[in-house]
């Protein structure tokens, strides 16, 4: 058992941390594959006040790929994805909207109240927090179309950081009207990058099923501790389809004024407060060239 002790220096360790962190907004990226069990959510959920209570600023925006799956497979509509995201009809695109802000949005908001009057669930449609323009895929070179996938080109930031100041927890979901209103299914990897930069943020965290990033995937010793822009840029072309999203938000994240972006290992409880609180962080951090 650890001694109380050893327990007061881990405690001394996130010292340093807790100063340069202080009033600091860390957005979060919690991927639908990192929700794998009850008992994870809640190791998040807990986390994620912890860092409030500590005088940080998390902003959660969350994805929900495997539940999406899971409903429109439940209702019978296909669905497939190219170059990494989801093909998305009108009506593939309601149940994207109904899972995401009414079912993943609404447990994890849930999750995090349990803890105070923490909260607050939004969508890129609330106060004009993300405006999207269609985009398309590229596969095998050629641009493709994919429905009503959008991609961000502008956030609004001011009713997250209204919530912010009012001391609470903003919990995004990532589907974003166009200019003319229509809804648009935004992966959360591409939404979460844009929301850090519009935010001005201090640290993006891309929680995911993977330990972070793998040099020469699937070969687990290649796994990258630290990686400058300029090196990423040259790697992304030869990364799968699941990672492609994940480094280019946390290169537009850090191309953007962001300091760092890390990718770590959702499926470890509490690694969000390893990577946020320790010297040794956890996973893959994305650092910008001049860094
Ligand atoms: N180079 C790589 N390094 C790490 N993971 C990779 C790499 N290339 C592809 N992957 C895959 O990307 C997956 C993570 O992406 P994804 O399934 O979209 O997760 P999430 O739901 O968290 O967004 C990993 O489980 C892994 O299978
Ligand atoms: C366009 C597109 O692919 N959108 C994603 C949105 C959810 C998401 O990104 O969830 P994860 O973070 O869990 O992968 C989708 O429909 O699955």
């Amino acid at each position: 058992m650890t001694s109380p002790w050893a327990k007061a220096e881990i405690l001394i360790e996130a010292l340093p941390w807790l100063q340069r962190l202080r009033g600091a907004i860390v957005v979060v990226k919690y991927g639908g594959n990192a929700m794998v069990d009850d008992e994870l959510k809640r190791a998040f959920a807990q986390d994620v006040v912890f860092l409030k209570l500590a005088g940080l600023h998390p902003v959660v925006v969350h994805g929900g790929g495997p539940q999406i799956a899971a409903m429109l497979d439940k209702l019978g509509i296909e669905s497939e994805f190219r170059g990494g995201l989801r093909v998305t009809t009108p009506e593939a695109m309601d149940v994207v909207r109904m899972v995401l802000v009414g079912q993943v949005q609404r447990e994890l908001v849930g999750l995090i109240n349990e803890h105070g009057p923490y909260a607050v669930g939004l969508s890129g449609e609330d106060a004009h927090l993300l405006t999207a323009v269609r985009r398309r895929a590229v596969v095998d070179g050629e641009p493709v179309d994919i429905g009503l996938v959008g991609d961000i080109v502008e956030v609004n930031p001011d009713a997250v950081l209204d919530i912010v100041r009012a001391g609470r927890i903003p919990v995004v979901s990532t589907v974003a009207p166009d200019a003319d209103g229509v809804v648009h299914n935004v992966n959360a990897d591409t939404a979460a990058g844009a929301v850090a930069v519009g935010l001005r943020a201090r640290k993006l965290v891309v929680l995911t099923d993977v330990e972070g990033l793998y040099a020469d995937w699937p070969d687990r010793s290649s796994l990258v501790h630290r990686i400058r822009a300029a090196e990423l840029e040259e790697l992304l072309p030869e990364l799968d389809s699941g990672m492609v999203p994940k480094m280019e938000a946390c290169l537009r994240a850090v191309r953007g004024g962001v300091p760092e972006a890390h990718v770590i290992d959702g499926r470890l409880a509490h690694s969000l407060l390893l990577e946020v609180f320790t010297s040794e962080g956890v996973g893959t951090m994305v650092l910008g060239d001049e860094a």
